[in-house]
């Protein structure tokens, strides 16, 4: 069988070079997009994925602000700081790194984020809406399956996709994003109990449970298509890559899968945002 390796770089590449020209038209006009990110404790990993945001957006020519707060911050605190970033008209895009720290209430933090700010489509109305089909911006990483279905032209509608995860910006919006383009969806989750039987009816594979090597390859129907969402430590997917790559027809690797979309993503969404921000003054 024909095997895709689904090349997230060469999709983040396309998305990115899309971007520049916007990006200049929006300079030209006195408005340099602008991404604020917001960094609660000192997760390395989260460290190290904000850092990529911010060299990503300068790489583009867009501006990025990063903020780094202690992990004792309280949820009031960071509720200002996200008021501020609401309230600063040279601020387009917001995003709060998850996970925060546990004293603090992330999905209140998430829907204090200004819904034409929230660019990584965490807000429950926002995600909630455009999950639905309408409203502001898609969660960035179910944006990034999309746009990599999309980008090799995989069939969607009619087919069963099986996602295995149901976090709010992870595994209920893609569900909900490949519904929309007329999938029957399985949404598989901690209380399922016969996981791999439904994997195996599946002709599209989301993995969204992040747990490292979890998806196994005797779950992977002949010419099945994978897509790893998983960033677990040291850069291993929720996909036993090599024995699923065996049966599918097309599979994303970690890294260079579905991580650089989801970030091309999050750029696109904060030059969207940009522009709006252009016709409402
Ligand atoms: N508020 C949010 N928090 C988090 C999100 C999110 O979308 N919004 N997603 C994940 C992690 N994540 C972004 O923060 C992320 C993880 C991995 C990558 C990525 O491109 N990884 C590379 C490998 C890493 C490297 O090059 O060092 C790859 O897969 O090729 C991008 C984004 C959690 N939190």
């Amino acid at each position: 069988m024909e095997k895709q390796i689904l090349d997230g770089r060469l999709v983040a590449d396309s998305v990115k070079n899309s971007l520049k020209e916007r990006v200049e038209n929006l300079i030209k006009k006195g408005i340099t997009p602008c991404l604020a990110t917001i960094l609660v404790g000192d997760d390395p990993s989260s460290e190290t994925y904000v850092n990529m945001k911010g060299k990503a957006c300068e790489k583009l020519g867009m501006k990025s602000i990063k903020i780094h707060l202690s992990k004792e911050t309280s949820t009031e605190e960071l509720l200002e700081t996200i008021q501020k970033l609401n309230e600063d008209d040279t601020v387009h895009g917001i995003l709060l790194q998850h996970p925060v720290p546990s004293q603090i209430d992330e999905r209140k933090a998430f829907d204090a984020i200004d819904i034409r700010k929230d660019v990584d489509g965490v807000t429950s109305f926002g995600y909630g809406q455009t999950a639905l089909g309408f409203g502001k911006f898609p969660s960035c990483t179910p944006a990034a399956i999309m746009k990599i279905l999309d980008y090799y032209e995989i069939p969607i509608e009619g087919k069963h996709a099986v996602v295995i995860g149901r976090s709010p910006i992870l595994g209920k919006p893609v569900s909900a994003l490949l519904l929309n383009e007329n999938a029957t969806v399985t949404t598989c989750h901690s209380r399922t109990t016969n996981l791999a039987e439904i994997v195996k009816l599946a002709d599209i594979v989301v993995a969204a449970v992040g747990k490292p090597n979890f998806i196994q390859g005797d779950w992977i129907k002949p010419g099945a298509v994978v897509l790893d969402a998983g960033y677990n430590k040291g850069n291993i997917g929720d996909v036993d890559y090599e024995a699923c790559l065996v049966n599918s027809s097309a599979i994303t690797p970690v890294p260079g899968g579905v991580g650089p979309v989801t970030i091309s993503m999050l750029l696109k969404h904060t030059v969207d945002a940009a522009e709006e921000s252009l016709k409402a003054n």
